[in-house]
């Protein structure tokens, strides 16, 4: 078997794998979400990723879930799948990170928080135990949580990409849409985005309660 196929194999059951777990926890409502994991080299400007297809409910597991394609989006084999609507945000996310896995969200919370720091164009986190996720270990560490305007053009909000990744936040929040979170490996992104969502439902709470 090539090595591409045996990543490509890997890459799919591990989608699979976050796929049920996150829908289990109502994370893809009404098809929303999006998941992909990078497979073989890495250059920034040739890199090949598995992403699930478009508009499919992500609660049921089928043949159909997934495809490669190229960083440019486009799929690298014969299909009739249409990649992610959003997959050249996942593109541009690994160009500019290196990352090895990307989530992408859609909760209430995460657009709560997305709203009620909109004009601010970062979410505040202040002093949380669970910022230590993203390897922060300052006691009573203060972070901000990159936002980007919800555009209707996909590319749009790519080319804003660069200008908003925070090196040490692994997320980019999306306005009243949803949260990118990502990691080294399929591991440390599904790390990161349980501690994005824990942190925006702790920024909504706090805010309601000091109300
Ligand atoms: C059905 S609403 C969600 C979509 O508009 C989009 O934001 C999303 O996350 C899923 O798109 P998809 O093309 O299935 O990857
Ligand atoms: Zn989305």
């Amino acid at each position: 078997m090539s090595i591409l196929l045996e990543e490509k194999q890997r890459a799919f059951a591990e989608l699979r794998d976050i796929k049920a777990n996150l829908a289990a926890r109502g994370w893809f409502p009404a098809t929303s979400g999006n998941l992909s994991i990078r497979v073989g080299g890495f250059e920034p400007s040739a890199f090949t990723f598995a992403i699930t297809s478009s508009g499919r409910d992500k609660s049921v597991q089928t043949p159909e879930d997934f495809l490669l394609v190229n960083e440019k989006g486009l799929p690298t084999e014969a299909t009739s799948l249409k990649p992610s609507a959003e997959t050249l945000i996942h593109s541009e996310i690994y160009r500019l990170t290196g990352a090895g896995a990307i989530f992408h969200v859609h909760t209430i919370f995460n657009n709560l928080a997305s709203e009620l720091y909109g004009e601010r164009g970062s979410i505040p986190v202040d002093g949380v135990e669970l910022i230590k996720a993203f390897n922060i270990w300052d006691e009573e560490a203060q972070i901000e949580i990159p936002i980007l305007p919800n555009y209707a053009e996909i590319p749009r909000i790519a080319e804003l990409v660069e200008g908003a990744i925070v090196p040490r936040i692994p997320g980019i929040v999306l306005r009243k849409h949803g949260i990118y979170a990502w990691g080294a490996n399929a591991f440390e992104a599904k790390r990161h985005l349980e501690a994005f969502e824990f942190l925006f439902e702790y920024v909504y709470r706090l805010h309601v309660m000091n109300k």
